[in-house]
């Protein structure tokens, strides 16, 4: 299924296009091109301050380095929001076991949920802090980071938005007032593996969301993206830039005009681990996507008949997206990827995904 828009590097978008009208046309065209062909691209020279991006960086081996008991203090199952610490090897992708290590956080948000919502509100709320005496400024300096990455995830929803003829407010409708969103991030450490062991620092999956913002907090390669012929292209870090990806449910309000792009990272060669900091823009969690599929103008599907269909990676089903609102979703993702915090916090639904028990591991994705 060769496409002379197939592509074997992913394009670097320039930001700074955007202050003047000329370049600014120049950017769209490039985003639209992306949106459809590739699912991927790097953000250079964006609004995130490089001063905070400095300090995270700074922050994060020291984060890991902390004392065994004091990252368990903050694990995830303590979170009925799915939010804190996950030790290493505690996910699987398809069935293998990811080789990494992360801390859950999220936008600053009280728990959403009051008596009487549904289950599925109960996935946003506080994020659990390591002890500030331990690593003094490191929350201040992250919640200050999550705040600038949601500003610009707004700022290129509606870019999104423009870029596939809907008019820069063409996507506003999926997400509520600022007051009740709320967005997740990951702080993750891919050590490096022992002699003869494979290679998978987290296996071949899409993103659920609308856009993945990634920053690759260290400098080694090992994330690597699908092209439409499914083969495997490097995405190594460019220091200063965002790698941003697209997800299933902006592939699927689409009509699969935007591209979610299969993607997995392989564990780090030499003497240091690799650190990288995903940050998931989520929508709605009342929304349900099925009801507001899009409509595109004529010549931006003929775009996505040039590309083709993309071919049917064997990932992980989303057909939940036809029957049940996002929140629901994604809270059906977290019970899969993270069954041992399922259980103690929503045991009917456990119960119902998983009717006879769970004895292994969390299947991520
Ligand atoms: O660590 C990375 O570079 C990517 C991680 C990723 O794809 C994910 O967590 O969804
Ligand atoms: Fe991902």
């Amino acid at each position: 299924m060769a496409s002379s828009n197939d592509f074997s590097s992913i394009p670097v978008l320039d930001y700074s296009l955007l202050s003047s009208p000329d370049t600014r046309t120049k950017f769209i065209e490039e985003l639209r091109h992306t949106l459809i062909n590739v699912g991927f691209l790097y953000l250079s020279n964006h609004t995130v301050s490089n001063e905070v991006i400095s300090s995270l960086i700074e922050y994060i081996p020291k984060l890991f380095a902390l004392p065994q008991e004091e990252k368990e203090k903050i694990k995830m199952a303590n979170s009925e929001h799915f939010l804190g610490y996950s030790k290493l090897g505690a996910e699987l992708t398809k069935g293998a076991v990811d080789y990494r290590e992360q801390f859950d956080f999220a936008t600053r948000h009280a728990s959403r949920w009051k008596a009487g919502d549904p289950d599925y509100y109960r996935l946003w709320g506080p994020s659990q802090w390591p002890d500030e005496n331990l690593i003094p400024g490191f929350r201040q300096t992250f919640e200050t980071y999550l705040e600038q990455v949601q500003e610009l995830g707004y700022d290129f929803s509606s870019l999104i938005s423009e870029a596939l003829g809907l008019g820069p407010d063409g996507l506003a409708r999926f997400y509520d007032e600022d007051r009740l969103m709320q967005h997740r991030a990951k702080i993750v450490k891919y050590p490096i593996p022992p002699p003869g062991a494979n290679d998978q620092g987290v296996g071949p999956h899409y993103d659920a969301g609308f856009s993945t913002f990634l920053l690759q907090a260290s400098d080694h390669r090992g994330l690597q993206v699908q092209n439409l012929a499914g083969e495997w292209i490097d995405a190594p870090p460019i220091p200063g830039t965002f790698v941003i990806n697209f997800g299933k449910a902006l592939e699927f309000v689409t009509g699969g005009l935007a591209r979610a792009t299969s993607h997995r990272v392989l564990s780090p060669k030499g003497d240091t681990p690799r650190y990288s900091v995903p940050f998931f823009q989520n929508i709605s969690l009342t929304i349900k996507l099925a009801d507001e599929v899009l409509e595109f103008p004529p010549e931006i599907l003929k775009l996505r008949d040039a590309r083709g269909t993309v071919a049917n990676t064997d990932s992980v089903n989303f057909s939940e997206f036809h029957t049940e609102p996002s929140g629901k979703v994604n809270l059906i993702g977290r019970v899969k990827s993270h069954p041992d915090v399922a259980e103690r916090h929503y045991p009917e639904l456990f119960k119902a995904i998983f009717p006879n028990g769970f004895s292994g591991k969390g299947s991520a994705y």
